[in-house]
């Protein structure tokens, strides 16, 4: 029985066009049944390797096994293992949800009894079945999720690739959709790989997470491991102008040996191991030092601070969009 596996070896990928190193030397593994998250920002690489371990894009170096086989040498036997779901749905609008997944077992080489049975079976999993009559030029923009996740499981892949399968999508239709892959993933033991821009996603999913940006794997673990990387707990303080805040990381620095600190203009993180109890110091240096703080805070560590922290910028800093945490 082949394993639904993934290896992958110092893989790269340069695009000739406009000379871009999206993938660099890019090394990781998903066990069986894994639920494995490739969290980045836009641009991060995310797509590129998604499209290359499902066959559909080249490497330029490195070696990518997926189910136990090579992506290169053997693209047909990678394929009878494997889902996929990218980011453009490959749905017909003119066609109801019942024909688009009776096309799709047709093309898995399903008889017709057999096609109207797994169709029926399929519909019922996403919850599309008062739908399925309906053309999915009318759906929403869950239902067609949900519709193309369907038609990916159609030949029970062993493997599941999903390239930012909520994106876009309003938080109900995000949950819906994050049940139905954990069910998936708990009880048919499906390997999910999935790429995305939401840290609570991964964080809710995901049994380990590569963290990528700018086309390099910055960190990776379990979410819990990554959030221990950094300590148990943040201090957030806030300041009324960049001055105060550069003196107070400074005073931090030298008075409580603060290493870990974020400085974000008017707002200095810190990391620590004791929230508590650094708290109390942290007031009390600052106090002597005349320092007002507006605001501070204790918290435990999102993913979006391990992203802070490892590469320097929240995680939708790129884009300007808000970020999530
Ligand atoms: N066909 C292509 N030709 C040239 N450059 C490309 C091509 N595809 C992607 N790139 C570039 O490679 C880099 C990585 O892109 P990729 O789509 O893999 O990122 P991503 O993490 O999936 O981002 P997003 O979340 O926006 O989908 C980007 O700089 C992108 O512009």
């Amino acid at each position: 029985m082949v394993k639904g596996t993934i290896e992958v070896e110092h893989l790269t990928k340069t695009f000739k066009k406009g000379n871009v190193q999206a993938v660099k030397d890019v090394s990781f593994n998903v066990k069986e049944g894994e639920f494995f998250a490739f969290l980045g920002p836009n641009g991060a690489g995310k797509s590129t390797t998604v499209q290359i371990l499902t066959t559909l894009i080249n490497a330029s170096s490195g070696k990518v096994e997926v189910a136990e086989q090579d992506v290169i040498q053997q693209p047909h036997e990678v394929r009878k293992y494997i889902g996929v779901a990218l980011q453009d749905t490959g749905i017909d609008p003119s066609l109801t949800g019942r024909e688009m997944l009776k096309l799709q077992c047709g093309i898995f080489g399903f008889n017709k009894e057999e096609a109207s049975k797994r169709t029926k079976e399929l519909l019922e999993v996403v919850q599309l079945t008062e739908s399925a009559d309906r053309i999915c030029g009318n759906y929403s923009g869950g239902m067609r999720r949900r519709l193309d996740l369907a038609l990916t499981l159609v030949n029970k892949p062993k493997i599941l690739f999903l390239d930012e399968p909520t994106t876009g999508l309003d938080p109900s239709n995000r949950k819906s959709i994050w049940e139905y892959l954990e069910r998936l993933n708990k009880e048919e033991g499906t390997t999910i790989f999935l790429t995305t821009q939401y840290l609570e996603e991964a964080d809710f999913l995901a049994d380990r997470i590569a963290i990528i940006d700018g086309g390099m794997i910055v960190a990776e673990g379990t979410p819990a491991e990554l959030k221990s990387q950094i300590g148990n707990d943040l201090i957030t303080m806030d300041f009324s102008s960049e001055e105060e805040t550069h003196q107070a990381m400074e005073i931090l620095n030298e008075e409580l040996m603060a290493t870990d600190l974020v400085n974000k203009g008017q707002q200095l993180v810190m990391y620590v191991q004791d929230g508590t109890k650094r708290l109390m110091e942290v007031v009390r240096v600052l106090d002597h030092h005349s320092i007002p703080i507006q605001s501070i805070n204790v918290d435990s560590p999102t993913l979006d601070d391990i992203f802070l922290k490892i590469t320097g910028e929240g995680i939708r800093d790129k884009k300007g969009e808000v970020q999530h945490g």
